[in-house]
């Protein structure tokens, strides 16, 4: 029988991919990404056993379709990793789907499903349509290998509903299916768990406030175990400003930006339809439309190389910070732990420093020292906390990819 686990992260800036031994938990094999799909040159990052390697590739691998295709070639290629020589060791791929609609659980990728999920692509653009031609190749090229998705959405399936709905004529949204959504949620998921066995609790009695910043970046409320409130909406636009995202703005600020806005943007192709607005919106806005780079790293400095890099990080900053009061304050103060994750939240102490420092009047308090060295060895939680007191401000090292490859495992047991 086959007992390998593929386990696929298309993300706005990235795509990661690890290959897994179906034990419980399941153990990695192989993990390869590329990133930098939106600033060139991209990078492979390729771990196994024998080692790591970092590369700048020669190859153009702008979209994550191309970068996927690489990396999948690369890895069955490896002649060192006779585990998975063959595409017939995999037993099923699972696939990050960001925007899953009213899936509130993984599903099994067949002709139906794949139709309802073309539906709501509109809904995610810088996702969607790239995880869906993933699946388009894998059905296609490996078609004996069983797909699963799993959604960013089904973690906030739990927000109550005056927290998703929206102030708007409610028969437009019921037919439109206009409500808050959420995102990263398989992200949340695995810290959920993470931190609740780190703090040695019940996930049914933890709560935290959880800020899962990268490319694209949310914070997630959870009380008892469960999502109670989210940055992200009806799309990931919503919230905080990524890398090439505005989060939120004033809604009429795109009519006065262009009079254009709900033409169809030259970005749009016979698939998928984009408008200019949802193309300024997404790919023209967030840090890359302040300084010219989606490179956080450029922006988390100490001596910010122009004014728009340090205005950049104090915007970022400022969204971070409304939220962690606004969120301390829906669970009452009553919280265990606020938890930094993503690409920025694991990698940068100027971040968390200065988030926590605007936050202290919620008893934040960051040893600096511990927050300068960041993620402790290969532990996956890392504790930052100065004091005793107060709750615990911690990294998490986030992994979408495991997360999905447990979830097969130990929930849904289809392997
Ligand atoms: N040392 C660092 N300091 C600040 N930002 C960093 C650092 N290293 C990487 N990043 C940023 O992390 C982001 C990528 O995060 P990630 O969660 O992997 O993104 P995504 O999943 O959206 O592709 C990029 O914006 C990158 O610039
Ligand atoms: C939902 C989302 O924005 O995902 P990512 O951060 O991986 O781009
Ligand atoms: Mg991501």
């Amino acid at each position: 029988m086959a007992k390998i686990i593929l386990s696929v992260n298309a993300g706005s800036s990235s795509v990661k991919m690890t290959f897994y031994r179906s034990q419980n938990p399941p153990v990695p094999i192989v993990d390869a990404q590329v990133s930098g799909i939106t600033s060139p040159p991209q990078t492979l990052k390729y771990s196994k056993s024998s080692g790591d390697k970092k590369e700048k590739l020669d190859e153009t691998l702008d979209t994550p379709p191309k970068a996927f295709k690489y990396l999948l070639e690369r890895c069955l290629s490896d002649a060192e990793i006779s585990e998975i020589a063959n595409v017939d060791d995999l037993a099923c791929i699972c696939h990050r789907v960001v925007h899953g609609g009213d899936y509130t659980e993984a599903i099994v990728i067949d002709d139906s499903t794949y139709h309802r999920l073309e539906e709501i692509e509109d809904l995610a653009p810088l996702h969607n349509f790239s995880a869906l031609e993933i699946i388009r190749t894998c059905r296609k090229e490996l078609p004996n290998v069983k797909n699963i998705a799993h959604f960013d959405s089904a973690f906030h399936r739990s927000l109550p509903l005056h927290v998703r709905t929206y102030p708007i004529d409610q028969e437009v949204a019921e037919k439109r299916g206009l409500r808050k959504y959420g995102f990263h949620g398989i992200s949340y998921s695995f810290i959920l768990r993470s931190v609740a066995q780190f703090l040695g609790k019940p996930k049914e009695q933890t709560n935290l406030i959880v800020m899962h910043i990268g490319s694209g970046a949310s914070i997630c409320a959870i009380k008892d175990g469960k999502s109670i409130d989210t940055s992200m909406g009806l799309t990931p636009l919503a919230g905080l400003p990524g890398a090439t995202r505005s989060g939120d703005i004033d809604p009429s600020l795109v009519f006065h930006y262009t009079s254009n806005a709900s033409s169809l943007s030259p970005a749009s192709t016979k698939e998928m339809h984009i408008s200019t607005a949802e193309e300024i919106l997404n790919k023209k806005s967030g840090w890359k439309g302040l300084t010219g780079t989606t490179d956080f790293a450029q922006i988390a400095v100490e001596n910010p190389p122009t004014e728009n890099h340090k205005l950049a990080f104090d915007i970022v900053v400022d969204r971070i910070s409304g939220y962690l009061g606004n969120y301390y304050v829906k669970l009452q103060g009553q919280l265990d732990a606020v938890v930094f994750a993503g690409g920025i939240g694991e990698k940068s102490a100027l971040l968390r420093r200065a988030v926590t420092q605007q936050c202290n009047c919620l008893g934040f308090d960051v040893d600096l020292e511990k927050n300068e060295k960041g993620i402790a060895n290969d532990n996956s939680v890392t504790d930052v906390t100065k004091s005793d007191k107060g709750p615990r401000v911690l990294i998490c090292q986030t992994d979408e990819q495991f997360e999905m490859a447990y979830h097969t495992l130990e929930e849904l047991k289809m392997v």
